[in-house]
């Protein structure tokens, strides 16, 4: 299945075609619809839903979605949303980089569950997931019925085949592949890894601008949905799908991505984290992080997101007389981060691309000791160019479970704390 290209705007009516005229004019579900298709629709909130969060889209497809056999349970080791596993830790975790497989692994059988709040049946938190891939998806398609998926590559492009088209994505950019649409994950690098947010709650949407205005931080011309691209395959094929916490697998006789033409605003998307329009302060202090955030999932409190997607891009700091790096702080939301590239500018060592960490609800936590003592001496005349960089945060209002196989995980560092341990007590009441 060939890429057709991209349609620009974020949550648009779009409408694409394969073939030319299929798309119905004036209705949705004529009584035949052209060359034969079959007219099927996908929504992604309520019917009733209020206008501006309306999500739903009309596709016409070689087969309706519903021909396939009985889904039975298809074990998954690492794939799952457990989050009462283990009791939810106040210590401050972080991992190393989750290794590559050492056996054939697609993007599905390499999914690796470490943390998440909330569920499927709440429909409210998320999973949280890094990939390791090193196999492309043979004959297999999966959905996930449980929620959105922010997948974050890391290192290798992924090359996403979906119902609605193909995306292509590579480090530095992110997709989100809506609840519900089916899509294989083939890898043109070979091997893959990356991070995934797995959102239970309301739909990803771009955050408010408040008193910034009426652009900055991510450009909505900037998301990127794929042009309607089919395929018209039969064979003996498998369609997995992630229902209520665990996966299902049928038996299919042709590829589910034959959708020739569609129309409507529920489609999946890709951004590249280099066009964020970054807001920093130009005179004092160092703001907090909530003007990095790209995408949000509000909850029912005004302000208070069920998560957010925030990045931490290359940027300069001109800040006077400030602390420049992430100042010590804790939080009543709780924190996930990754890396994407480079170094983070609150942590000296310990934090690779590839590797995470969580500080949970009012967890203490900031820039490591070398990083503080850097930092506090440095020249602030002059600007810092931060270049080469880029961290990530899947930041939730409900504190964050880690699984056990998190836990257990070799990647665990269990001397984390120590890189508070070494700050120096400079107190001194007759020192100015
Ligand atoms: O903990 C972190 O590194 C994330 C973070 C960054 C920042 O600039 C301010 C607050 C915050 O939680
Ligand atoms: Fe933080």
């Amino acid at each position: 299945m060939e890429s057709k290209g991209y349609q620009s705007g974020f949550g648009n009516e779009f409408a694409s075609e394969a073939i030319e005229g299929v798309l119905p004019k004036g209705q949705n579900s004529p009584q035949r619809v052209a060359h034969g298709l079959y007219a099927e629709q996908l929504s992604g909130s309520a019917f009733t839903a209020p206008r501006h969060s309306n999500r739903r889209s009309w596709l016409y497809r070689i087969r309706p979605a519903a021909m396939h056999q009985p889904f039975q349970p298809h074990p998954h080791a690492t794939f799952h949303n457990r989050f009462d596993e283990a009791p939810a830790t106040p210590n401050q975790l972080r991992w190393d980089p989750w290794p590559m497989p050492n056996k054939p692994t697609d993007f599905v059988d390499g999914l690796v569950t470490l943390a998440g709040n909330g569920g499927p049946a709440e429909q409210a938190g998320c999973g949280i997931h890094v990939y390791v891939a090193n196999s492309p998806m043979k004959g297999r398609f999966f959905y996930d019925a449980d929620g959105e998926l922010l997948i974050v590559p890391q290192q290798g492009r992924l090359r996403i085949a979906t119902e609605m088209g193909v995306l292509e994505v590579k480090p530095l950019e992110v997709a989100v592949i809506p609840r519900g649409v089916r899509f294989r994950v083939e890898l043109p690098d070979g091997e893959a890894r990356g991070y995934v947010a797995e959102n239970f709650g309301a739909l990803l949407r771009l955050p408010d601008l408040g008193p910034i205005g009426a652009n900055s931080m991510a450009l909505p011309r900037d998301f990127l949905t794929p042009h309607a691209a089919y395929e018209d395959v039969e064979g003996d094929f498998e369609l997995i799908n992630k229902f209520q916490g665990s996966l299902w697998s049928a038996r299919i006789g042709h590829s589910p991505l034959d959708v020739v033409a569609w129309h409507g605003n529920y489609a999946p998307y890709k951004y590249d984290l280099t066009h964020f329009n970054t807001v920093g302060s130009i005179s004092v202090d160092h703001p907090d992080p909530s003007i990095f955030t790209v995408l949000t999932s509000p909850s029912d409190t005004p302000g208070t997101a069920n998560a957010d997607f925030v990045i931490f891009p290359p940027r300069w700091l001109v800040a006077e007389h400030t602390f420049r790096p992430p100042y010590f702080h804790r939080n009543v939301a709780s924190e996930f981060m990754g890396l994407i590239e480079g170094v983070y500018d609150a942590k000296a060592g310990g934090f690779a691309p590839g590797g995470a960490s969580l500080h949970n609800c009012m967890s203490g936590h900031g820039p490591d000791a070398a990083s503080f003592e850097k930092a506090s001496v440095a020249d602030v005349s002059r600007p810092d160019h931060l270049t080469g960089t880029m961290a990530f945060m899947f930041e939730t209002r409900k504190v964050i479970h880690p699984t056990r196989q998190a836990l257990d995980a070799p990647q665990l560092q269990h001397d984390y704390y120590q890189c508070w341990q070494g700050i120096a007590k400079h107190f001194d009441p007759n020192r100015a």
